[in-house]
């Protein structure tokens, strides 16, 4: 793998559209050598970022994409720390993707239960016993340097055989969550990071330029075959000393 893209944007609104745009191109790469282009999707404040930006994409066609979560709180689908139930509202109604082409996790299970129940989805829809291999995978990266719902210092961060896997200490409520596990992670062909606001600034410096302690979670990501970009805005991006890219007005990357 070649090293992280770093792409610092002056808005949100920026980054949004080119992430679109972005992840509209790899579908389209996908689809035109493959059946289906599978897409990992993260919660927090990328739901917003994307749902507002992708459907505005002309003449998007998401029937035949294959949507997973890269981590999802244990509650019902109707609560507001439910990352399916916010995509549902607020971006699955305005794009044509299939219900059944959505692996969700079935939030009715014990985290243990849910976490086998969701790999199996993964494992069937990918028609493999190994790591599943998406197109592409939307992450976060949270105040304290953690992705996904792996979190720093956590023996998760050890875990080199399974595919997805239970967390019932997220010191992050809600506390139960099922999480993609560094090795799915890193078998995706493309992973995006999307990184916004100030409050970011300290941790992304020490993720992209290093620090003391322990790699943080975001700094694991390391797509073995695969391209990984950081999309950041210019407050998230302040502290940066290291080299980026700063693209004009509706470049595409
Ligand atoms: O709890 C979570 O946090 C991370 C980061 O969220 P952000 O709002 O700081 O971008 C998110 O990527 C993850 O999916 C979510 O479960």
């Amino acid at each position: 793998m070649s090293g992280p893209r770093v792409v610092v944007f002056p808005s949100v609104a920026e980054l949004g559209s080119t992430l679109a745009q972005l992840v509209s191109s790899r579908a389209e790469k996908a689809l035109s050598t493959g059946e289906s282009f599978s897409l990992g999707l993260s919660g927090g404040s990328l739901v917003s970022i994307l749902s507002k930006e992708l459907p505005a994409v002309p003449s998007l066609d998401c029937s035949r994409w294959l949507i997973g979560f890269c981590d999802e709180r244990l509650v019902p689908f109707r609560d507001p720390e439910s990352t399916y139930g916010l995509y549902k509202s607020q971006l699955f109604e305005k794009i044509n993707i299939p219900e059944d082409r959505i692996l969700a996790i079935d939030p009715s299970l014990p985290v243990q239960e849910c976490a086998d129940d969701y790999a199996g989805k993964l494992s069937k829809a990918f028609n493999t016993e190994q790591i599943p291999v998406f197109d592409m995978l939307l992450l976060g990266m949270g105040p304290d340097g953690h992705t996904c719902s792996l979190f720093p210092d956590h023996p998760l961060l050890q875990e080199s055989h399974r595919t997805v896997a239970p967390i019932s200490d997220s010191p992050k409520p809600p506390s139960q969550r099922v999480t993609m596990t560094l090795p799915t992670v890193n078998a995706a062909r493309c992973v995006v990071f999307v990184t916004t606001g100030g409050s970011k600034a300290p941790v992304l410096k020490q993720v992209l330029e290093g620090g003391e302690g322990p790699a943080l979670p975001a700094a694991l990501v390391a797509p073995g075959r695969g391209e990984l970009f950081w999309l950041v805005d210019e407050p998230a991006a302040a502290s940066l000393t290291s080299q980026v890219e700063r693209p004009g007005p509706g470049a595409k990357l």
